[in-house]
C-alpha cells in the first residue's frame, strides 16, 4: 500500500490486522473484600435475608484463568455476579478494580471497567430486544466502544467473531433473536465478547439452558478465549461436570458463604467441607445397573458444616429466627 492510501483511510483500526490482544490497557484485578449483601425479606423473623456474607476473593488478569464458583440454587451465586458486574451495591464491604472502587469509578475508569469486565448470561434472550436483528448486539458493541468507525471494518471484526464462535455469519446476520436457537444466540454473546477482548468474563450459570453438545462447543470456547486472548472468567454454574470440564480453579459456596477453594483437580479429589463432599457424592454416575436413588440430606450436610451459622455482625438480628 502507498503512503497515500495510508493518509486516505480516516480509521486507522481499519488498517490493522486482526490481533490477539486489542489495547485494552494494563492488567487490573478485580477484588472483593468482605462483601455482604442484605435484601429485605417479608416474612423473615429479622426482616433480612443474608444473601452473601463476608466474602474476600481475587480475580485476577493475569496469568489468565477460569474460576468456577459452583453452589446449590439460592446460594448467592448470581449475587455476587451481579455485585462484581455493578448492577448491585453490596450492603458492605468493598469491590475493587485495579485497586479503585468500582462504586465510584471516574468516567474514563469507569469505561475501561465496562470494556473490560463482560458479563454473559444464562438466558440471552432477555438481552436482545426482539424487534432488532441480532446484528445489533454487534453493532452497538463496535459503536459504543470505539472499535472502529468503518463500516467494512465493523462488518469483518463482526464475521470474525461469529467464525471464532463456530457461528456461520450468513446463517445468523439478518436474523431476529426468535429464529435462532438458545445456542446460537448464547453465542452472539460470546462473539461480542470475541470482539471486545476484555480482560474478565463473568458468566452467570451461561450453559445450564443449553444440550449436552452446545454446551461443550460454549465450554470450548471459554477455554479458547482464555488461551488465545488472555480472559480469565468466572464461571457460575450449579453443574459440578462443568466445572470438572473447564478445569482451573474452582469456589464452592453454600448460603453465601466461600466455604471451600482450590484448583478444580485438588477440590474434586480431596474435599475437605462437607458440603463440597455433599456436592460430589450427589453427582450420579452413568450406570444403568447402579440407578442413583440417594436423596439430598441438605438439612445434614448444612449441620456438619464448621463455623459459626452467620457472622459475629448478624448475630443479633439472626438470632431471633426460630
Ligand atoms: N433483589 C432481591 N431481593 C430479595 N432477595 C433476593 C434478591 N436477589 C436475590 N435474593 C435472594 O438471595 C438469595 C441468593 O440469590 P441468588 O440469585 O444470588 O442465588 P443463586 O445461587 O444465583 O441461585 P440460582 O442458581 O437459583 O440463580 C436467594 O435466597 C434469593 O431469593
Amino acid at each position: 500500500m502507498s503512503a497515500s492510501q495510508a493518509d486516505a483511510n480516516p480509521d486507522p483500526a481499519a488498517e490493522q490486522p486482526s490481533v490477539p490482544h486489542r489495547d485494552n490497557g494494563p492488567d487490573k484485578d478485580i477484588e472483593l473484600r468482605q462483601v455482604e449483601q442484605r435484601f429485605h425479606a417479608r416474612g423473615s423473623a429479622t426482616g433480612f435475608l443474608t444473601a452473601v456474607h463476608d466474602t474476600t476473593f481475587t480475580l485476577r488478569a493475569y496469568p489468565p484463568h477460569i474460576v468456577s464458583l459452583v453452589g446449590q440454587s439460592g446460594s448467592g451465586k448470581s449475587t455476587i455476579a451481579r455485585i462484581i458486574l455493578g448492577l448491585q451495591q453490596p450492603t458492605s464491604g468493598t469491590v475493587t478494580y485495579g485497586g479503585k472502587d468500582i462504586f465510584s469509578l471516574s468516567r474514563a475508569d469507569y469505561d475501561d471497567y465496562r470494556r473490560n469486565v463482560q458479563p454473559v448470561f444464562q438466558d440471552p434472550y432477555a438481552i436482545f430486544n426482539p424487534v432488532y436483528r441480532v446484528d445489533r448486539v454487534l453493532r452497538t458493541a463496535i459503536k459504543k466502544f470505539g472499535l472502529t468507525s468503518s463500516k467494512a471494518r465493523a462488518a469483518e471484526l463482526m464475521e470474525e467473531s461469529l467464525q471464532a464462535v463456530k457461528l456461520d455469519p450468513a446463517q445468523v446476520l439478518g436474523r431476529y433473536p426468535h429464529q435462532l436457537s438458545g445456542g446460537q444466540r448464547q453465542r452472539i454473546m460470546l462473539a461480542r465478547v470475541h470482539m471486545l477482548r476484555p480482560r474478565f468474563i463473568i458468566a452467570d450459570e451461561p450453559v445450564s439452558m443449553l444440550d449436552a453438545q452446545v454446551r461443550k462447543l460454549f465450554l470450548d470456547i471459554l477455554v479458547d478465549f482464555q488461551r488465545d486472548y488472555g480472559m480469565t472468567t468466572l464461571f457460575i454454574t450449579h453443574d459440578l461436570s462443568t466445572v470438572y470440564y473447564v478445569g482451573g480453579d474452582v469456589m464452592v459456596i453454600t448460603k453465601g458463604r466461600v466455604v471451600e477453594q482450590g484448583p478444580v483437580a485438588e477440590v474434586m479429589h480431596t474435599p475437605r467441607h462437607p458440603y463440597t463432599k455433599m456436592l460430589l457424592a450427589s453427582v450420579p454416575q452413568p450406570d444403568p445397573d447402579a440407578r442413583w436413588t440417594d436423596r439430598i440430606d441438605l438439612e445434614e450436610a448444612e449441620r456438619e458444616e464448621a463455623g459459626p451459622e452467620v457472622p459475629p455482625g448478624d448475630q443479633a438480628l439472626e438470632a431471633r429466627v426460630p
